[in-house]
């Protein structure tokens, strides 16, 4: 098996406070393999996004944990470690028009990261891993003079892609990465990360509401609902006997009355004024590496 990239631990995340205070994120656990496509499903405003701002640093953590290779990012880093953090951990962002500077060049855009952090030796070095990295992502050199607005959504999207990976990240965040674009070019951008993704064995946390998504990208999904991880398994596991009934709902509009369905009917959903003192539901492990939220009585019902 491969090594644990990140370790998410009994995450939880609130905004606001006293009667205002909303759960966004509520024990949340999961682990992120070296290589794999994690994907995380929910919609919208199940905390999807929360989880990913996190993991770059970019909320607050109320409890819990977040490991990358082995070490706690969600603490004050020293000066290098948030440097590691920041160049090995890269967000693709949902909306490629609005992630980008409109008023930089595509050169200036691309190659800002790697200014930051002097990751090339001269400027024939910079010219060179930015031209590189442009024809990667199936744009070409003579577009780096240009400016966003010159490009269709999906050539944004590939530019926000080599903007992000020419960090050479370790894990890279795609948060709904091809929601915003055009139906007919969304595969398009979806087989080129997953084509980078082999040549460069990158690791990928990909946020996304829509299963179709996930189920041609993930190794392994995760289901939230209002905050809570609900269910996860292998992807094909999760679509052929999925156990939580959000996750059926998610998957078929018309319920199927199996006897499995009928059990699970019962499962929690997380639910902000449920007294869980006296229900403690968590996050279990009902068949090897499929797990769901639930409590005791709903586990052995689960595993009868
Ligand atoms: N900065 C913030 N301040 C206050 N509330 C927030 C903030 N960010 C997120 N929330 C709340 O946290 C919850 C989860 O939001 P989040 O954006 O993570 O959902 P999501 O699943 O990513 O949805 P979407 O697909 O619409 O982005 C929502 O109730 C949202 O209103």
């Amino acid at each position: 098996m491969a090594d644990k990239l990140l370790e998410i631990k009994d995450l939880s995340i609130s905004f606001g406070e006293g009667k205002n205070k909303n759960v966004a994120v509520k024990n949340a656990n999961f682990d992120i393999y070296e290589g794999e496509t994690f994907g995380l499903v929910g919609e919208s405003g199940s905390g999807k996004t929360t989880i990913g701002r996190a993991i770059l640093g970019l909320n607050n953590v109320e409890s819990g944990k977040i490991l990358f290779e082995g070490n706690q990012i969600n603490k004050k880093l020293s000066k290098q470690e948030e440097e590691n953090v920041i160049r090995n951990i890269q967000m693709i962002f949902q909306d490629p028009a609005a992630s980008l500077n409109e008023r930089a060049t595509v050169d200036y855009i691309v190659s800002e990261g790697i200014k930051n952090f002097h990751l090339y030796k001269d400027e024939a070095e910079r010219e060179e891993k930015v031209r590189d990295m442009i024809k990667e992502v199936g744009l070409l050199p003579e577009h780096l003079s240009r400016y966003p607005h010159e490009f269709s959504g999906g050539q944004r999207q590939r530019i926000g892609i080599a903007r992000a990976l020419i960090m050479e990240p370790k894990l890279v965040v795609a948060d709904e990465p091809i929601s915003a674009l055009d139906v007919s070019i969304r595969a398009q951008v979806l087989n080129l990360m997953k084509k980078i993704q082999k040549e460069k064995n990158l690791t990928y946390l990909m946020i996304a509401h829509d299963l179709s998504v996930v189920r041609f990208i993930a190794d392994r999904v995760a289901v939230i609902h209002h905050g809570v991880i609900v269910e996860m398994a292998e992807t094909e596991e999760l679509f052929n006997n999925p156990l939580h009934p959000y996750t059926k709902s998610l998957l078929s509009a018309v319920p199927i009355p199996d006897p499995q369905m009928e059990r699970s009917k019962k499962l929690i959903t997380y639910d902000q004024n449920h007294d869980y003192e006296n229900d403690k539901p968590s996050f279990r492990e009902i068949t090897p590496g499929h797990f769901v939220w639930c409590n005791d009585t709903e586990e052995s019902n689960l595993k009868k």
